[in-house]
């Protein structure tokens, strides 16, 4: 056979373990053939363990049960697999680190995060050939007007794209890239899929996907990966069916299940509906004379439910740090929470974040590892969204009072999560939930879920989303997947730049 048809990866009754000696990772032993002309895309709850197996990791029983036909046999296939997670890998050491000026040795601007990836694992091309990768990888991803920014400063979407970049750049033979479109606006997902479906085969590229997401037309095949192994795998059109089959069943199993929580009783609304909760009133902000927000004026009233919209880079998040004072601007007397002008001395963070409740990404990155479960949902009355490590661990459950400690447990016992595992141990449905839970348990004025439910399975999605919807109270989410976010009445729609924002009513 040519080289070039030899198959990728084959799996032949192969049994995967992460020891030799430990126990399997799938129940029944791994069979699949990914020839190099297939476009694949992985999907199912175990996918990542799959994409992880494929990029070499884990051990395989017998030896030769999985093999890499197109590699040359001397080529130790993990080192020419890039397995790119698009999970949060910079960690500010804290939430407002991002508007500070003052920057830590470590904080590295983008073009030499990137190039520090291209000096260290593109080894054996010529000075000239790592030149040419980088400006291309570069200009593909649209990263030039972002080389000189720091890291910690782009927006998810904008990290996204580095992420992928430092992926590519590392000249890989085969690109594995899970959940590539997570948290990207619609445009940037199309340019990001047409990007992957053209590499091939410099690199190959397999896609992790989630079971509900669109899969890119593109793609020609599928596996459905659960904890057994793989359910099915073949050709895209005779997978789509079993794995539709697969997400009616799951949402018939727990859409009909009696809901018997009432989110009202447990945490009653704090005030009359309609009373304005944040005034904001013609602010405009810009980062070195590049203004992000322009003339933006918006009000949310207790019981409103605000869906914050706007591609990738449009001042969500900075939108969001104004009204939660992470942003060096919250001391602004535009900003009103319950009518009272923002100003030092008259309020300060504690007293600010005491009644905001607030689920995000970067909560989620940087979140003490070490606290139990009950721990993370006790810290929702303690501290707002900054979270020291050192000052949190000392804090989590030890001031609750015994209402507080009820109220935790009963969300705990609603949301089945073991309130002793550690949050390190639970898995990331869980980890979200007890996110979620921390963020309610205050019963805040204002519950701000950034992309808080993108991660969870869809049972837990849905009681969420229940839950928000029976409490009643004044939500702000942000999401680009509309399954993910809450039921929400009203829309503000940021466009960047000099471009005003929009406002509506969600249909
Ligand atoms: N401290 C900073 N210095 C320079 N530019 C910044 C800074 N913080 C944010 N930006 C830029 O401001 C713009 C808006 O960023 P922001 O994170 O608010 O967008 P977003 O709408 O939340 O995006 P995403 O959907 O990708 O998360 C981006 O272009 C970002 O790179």
């Amino acid at each position: 056979m040519a080289k070039h048809n030899k198959p990728l990866v084959v799996f032949e009754n192969c049994i995967l373990r992460p020891q030799y000696y430990s126990k399997e990772i799938f129940h029944s032993p791994t069979t699949l053939t990914l020839l190099p002309t297939q476009k694949w895309a992985i999907t199912g709850t175990h996918k990542t363990r799959f994409l992880e197996a494929i990029a070499g990791q884990y051990t395989a029983t017998p030896a030769e049960s999985r093999s890499y036909p197109f590699l040359e046999k001397s080529v130790w296939p993990a080192s020419v697999t890039s397995l790119v997670s698009f999970s949060t890998d910079i960690k500010p050491a804290y939430l407002s680190a991002r508007y500070e000026s003052y920057r830590e040795p470590e904080d590295v601007d983008l073009a030499s995060f990137l190039q520090k990836s291209l000096v260290r694992e593109a080894g054996g091309m010529s000075p000239e050939d790592r030149i040419q990768v980088y400006e291309s990888v570069v200009h593909w991803l649209g990263l030039e007007p972002l080389l000189s920014q720091w890291i910690v400063t782009l927006s998810n979407g904008q990290m996204r794209r580095a992420r992928l970049a430092r992926g590519l750049l590392s000249s890989p033979k085969i690109l594995l890239a899970d959940e590539p479109f997570l948290g990207l606006d619609p445009v940037s997902t199309s340019s990001m899929s047409a990007l992957l479906g053209e590499l091939a085969p410099a690199p190959h590229v397999i896609l992790g996907l989630r079971a509900h997401e669109r899969v890119p037309d593109w793609i020609s095949h599928l596996a459905v990966i659960d904890e057994s192994g793989i359910i099915k795998a073949g050709k895209k059109d005779d997978v789509t069916e079993k794995l539709q089959e697969l997400r009616n069943r799951r949402n018939s199993i727990f859409i009909d299940r009696s809901y018997n929580f009432n989110a009202s009783n447990l945490l009653p609304l704090r005030g009359p509906r309609a009373d304005s909760i944040i005034d904001i009133d013609n602010i405009t902000v810009a980062y070195k004379g590049k203004v992000v927000l322009k003339d933006l004026k918006w009000t949310v009233r207790r019981g409103e439910r605000w869906h914050l919209r706007g591609n990738n880079g449009t001042g969500k998040s900075t939108l969001l740090s104004l009204i939660t004072a992470d942003h060096p601007q919250s001391w602004n007397s535009k900003i009103r929470l319950f009518s009272e002008p923002r100003k030092v001395g008259r309020q300060n963070y504690f007293s600010i974040n005491k009644v905001i409740g607030h689920a995000s990404p970067e909560i989620h990155a940087i979140f003490p590892a070490t606290l139990t479960a009950f721990q993370t949902v006790s810290t929702g009355f303690t501290v707002g969204s900054f979270l020291p490590p050192s000052s949190i661990s000392h804090v989590a459950g030890d001031m609750t009072t015994q209402e507080q400690t009820d109220r935790i447990n009963s969300l705990l016992q609603y949301f089945n999560v073991n309130p002793d595992a550690l949050f390190s141990e639970l898995t990331l449905n869980d980890q979200k939930l007890a996110l979620f839970m921390r963020a309610i348990v205050k019963n805040p004025e204002v519950l701000i879920l950034d992309e808080a439910f993108s991660g969870m399975n869809d049972e837990s999605i849905f009681r969420c989303k229940q839950f928000v919807y029976e409490w009643g109270g004044t939500v702000i989410a942000i999401g680009h997947i509309e399954d993910e976010i809450p039921r929400c009445d009203k829309y503000i729609r940021l466009h960047g730049g000099e471009n005003l924002a929009e406002q509506g009513v969600v249909n």
